[in-house]
């Protein structure tokens, strides 16, 4: 039987509207908006068009956008200043740093800058270990986008075989942390994993996110498995193309017929991680302003 489709985008759009309503509340209860600053660095193409979207959808949920534009040159000392700037700004709830930086600025360092209290990416190691923890923090938007997707399809995970695939910070790790933390028995594998496609068929649930296009194949899945796909990749362009194809981490069409349910791309995870932007920055409000949020609300 054909896998069921995860409707990311569908998640995100109810998600987003869900915020919006709570933060036209927020603003009546503290006198003032939620307000994300997000700053952007030099003219890489999509990094635009996601600073773009995430004006966009930070107006429409009712808060305030702060859009900073640095040039591509920028020197990290200016960068800094203006991080700093946004940490004393009483209007700013969030701040996002878009990355990738240009290669002369020291990610870490820039991220290492930001007020744990508003870093709504999750970033910062102050984020990351309260995550380890246990204690609560700013979770990465795009591996709780990814939680979120999972327990609205699976409900409960626990003693269910999760292997995520990639170890990045700002995906994998904490993607597993949060299965972990689920009860998930959990296996984060990478590229000196030895025997990739034994280790996947274990799994009730794979979550790709190393950065390969259609790297997992459907005979690298267990029957019934649950999806969910990471990756943004595009295929070089198709004769006469004027772009290629955007595909993700899995292969999608062999993958549909083992798996249980699947995330698309485009259209899965990826609308995730700007709803769940969103919902962090109306936490970060609620908490700057001292106004309660009713546990579970969003
Ligand atoms: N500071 C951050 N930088 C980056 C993050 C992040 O979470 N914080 N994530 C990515 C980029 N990103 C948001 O910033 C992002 C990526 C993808 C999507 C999305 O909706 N993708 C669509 C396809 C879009 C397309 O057509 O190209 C989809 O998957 O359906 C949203 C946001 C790196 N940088």
């Amino acid at each position: 039987m054909a896998a069921a489709i995860i409707d990311g985008k569908a998640f995100a759009a109810t998600l987003r509207e869900r915020v919006g309503d709570l933060a036209a509340r927020f603003a009546a209860a503290a006198g003032r908006k939620a307000g994300l600053a997000v700053v952007l660095v030099g003219d890489d193409a999509a990094s635009q068009v996601y600073v773009r979207s995430k004006n966009k959808a930070t107006l429409a949920a009712n808060m305030e956008s702060f859009e900073h534009r640095l040039p591509a040159d920028a020197a990290e000392a200016d960068l800094l200043a203006l991080v700093e700037q946004l940490n004393g700004d009483d209007t700013v709830d969030g701040i996002l740093v878009q990355l990738p930086l240009p290669d002369h600025l020291d990610e870490q360092a820039v991220i290492a800058a930001i007020s744990p209290d508003k870093d709504v990416d999750g970033f910062h190691v102050a984020n990351a270990g309260r995550l380890a923890v246990g204690q609560s923090g700013f979770v990465p938007c795009t591996p709780l986008g990814c939680m979120m997707l999972l327990t609205d399809r699976l409900g409960d995970l626990s003693g269910l075989e999760a292997v995520v695939i990639g170890r990045s910070n700002i995906v994998g790790k904490p993607m597993a942390q949060l299965l972990l933390d689920a009860n998930a028995t959990v296996t984060i594998a990478h590229s000196r994993t030895r025997d990739l496609p034994a280790v996947v068929r274990r799994a009730d649930i794979v979550v790709a996110a190393v950065g390969r296009a259609e790297m997992v194949k459907a005979d690298w899945l267990k029957d019934g498995a649950t999806v969910i796909d990471v990756g943004i990749n595009r295929l070089p362009p198709a004769d006469g193309a004027e772009k290629g194809r955007l595909v993700g981490d899995v292969d999608y069409a062999g993958a549909s017929s083992v798996a249980g349910a699947i995330t698309p791309v485009p259209g899965g995870v990826g609308p995730m991680t700007i709803a769940v932007l969103l919902r962090n920055t109306l936490v970060a409000a609620h908490r700057n302003a001292g106004v309660a949020l009713a546990e579970g609300a969003i």
